[in-house]
């Protein structure tokens, strides 16, 4: 298997004027290419950058999807249908198509240029390895058509966040277990980052506690929670907040004075509390706040299905229905 940085060569070599980087999957796969997104982005001055739902991408596709365009489609599993089927779309169109996957001959690799096959179940810090590979992805291109400044900062801060992570975890169970019990019986947890953390609140939100605790929870970015969700800030209602280390963090303190001004029931899940910046530089750390906020997040999870007495793989739409 080539790395990212060999695919990306082999990209530039046949077509050197790479004009557009479209980001495409379903749920947590697509959440998870967020930051690469998010990264690009903030950073290219003439790349074009897209992330979509792979129907949208499918049934609307965008005008400029051609041969100077690279599409990176991530799906865990390899078989969702509308993730495969855009493999097919992007292929035909002329792109150059990335495949991102756990899964090694899935449905998702047979229309694809390249691929990359990532772990999942093998850590904690595995659980981000679709999204690390695909910030590795956009880093390349990135270097390879304009040229990054902070590139050996990002790589050296890459290459060290599994260890960061799994160090991590293994001190995060007791603060879980307390959100946990504070929050097993509620009905309804509004969820709130900012900057590259923003799709981690959205996959927390729309994965593990709607999908997969049957627990209502609408995401927030933390600079338009003042925009108005805040009238909806009392005492005791549910929030769960990530907070970034790094030029956003600044919304997300905001957002926690005022919900602490109102008694709202609080957790904050903060990348500062695990030392992000040992191993991030503040040119690169940004872009590092979703690994590490995951990683945290999924143990967390855990003990919440486990006081709730519903395990995270429960289900009774997903894979059991035709829809
Ligand atoms: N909760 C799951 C996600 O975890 C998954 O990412 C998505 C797509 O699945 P896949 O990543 O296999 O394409 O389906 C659901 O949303």
């Amino acid at each position: 298997m080539l790395s990212p940085k060999e695919i990306v060569a082999k990209i530039f070599k046949e077509e050197s004027n790479i004009e557009n980087v479209m980001f495409v999957g379903c749920g947590a796969s697509m959440a998870d290419l967020y930051p690469a997104k998010y990264f690009l982005e903030k950073n290219a001055k003439k790349l074009r950058i897209s992330l979509s739902t792979a129907n949208e991408f499918n049934y609307d596709s965008p005008a400029s999807l051609g041969k100077n365009t690279i599409v990176i489609v991530a799906s865990l599993g390899g078989t969702t249908p509308e993730s495969v089927e855009a493999t097919k779309v992007a292929s035909k169109a002329g792109a150059h198509v990335i495949s991102v996957t756990n899964s090694e001959g899935s449905p998702l690799t047979e229309a694809a240029e390249f691929v990359v096959v990532h772990g999942f179940h093998e850590s904690y810090a595995a659980k981000v390895a679709k999204m690390k590979n695909v910030l590795l992805l956009a880093v390349e291109i990135f270097q390879a058509s304009e040229k990054y400044d902070h590139y050996d900062e990002m790589i050296d801060a890459l290459n060290k966040i599994d260890g960061l992570i799994n160090k991590s975890v293994k001190s995060v169970t007791p603060s879980a277990r307390v959100f946990a019990e504070q929050y097993k019986d509620d009905k309804l947890i509004y969820v709130l980052s900012s900057g590259a953390t923003y799709d981690v609140a959205y996959s927390t939100a729309s994965f593990l506690f709607m999908e997969m605790q049957w627990i209502a929870a609408p995401t927030l970015n933390s600079g338009e929670y003042f925009h108005g969700p805040f009238e909806m800030t009392e005492k005791n209602v549910p929030y769960l907040l990530f907070m970034n280390d790094g030029p956003t963090r600044h919304l997300d303190a905001r957002a926690l004075t005022f919900l602490q001004r109102f008694d709202a029931k609080v957790t904050t899940i903060d990348a500062k509390d695990y030392g992000l910046d040992s191993i991030a530089s503040d040119n690169v750390i940004d872009y590092l706040n979703p690994m590490i906020l995951t990683g945290v997040m999924r143990v967390y999870a855990e003990q919440l299905a486990i006081a709730r007495k519903h395990p995270l793989t429960k289900r009774r739409y997903m894979w059991k229905l035709e829809y």
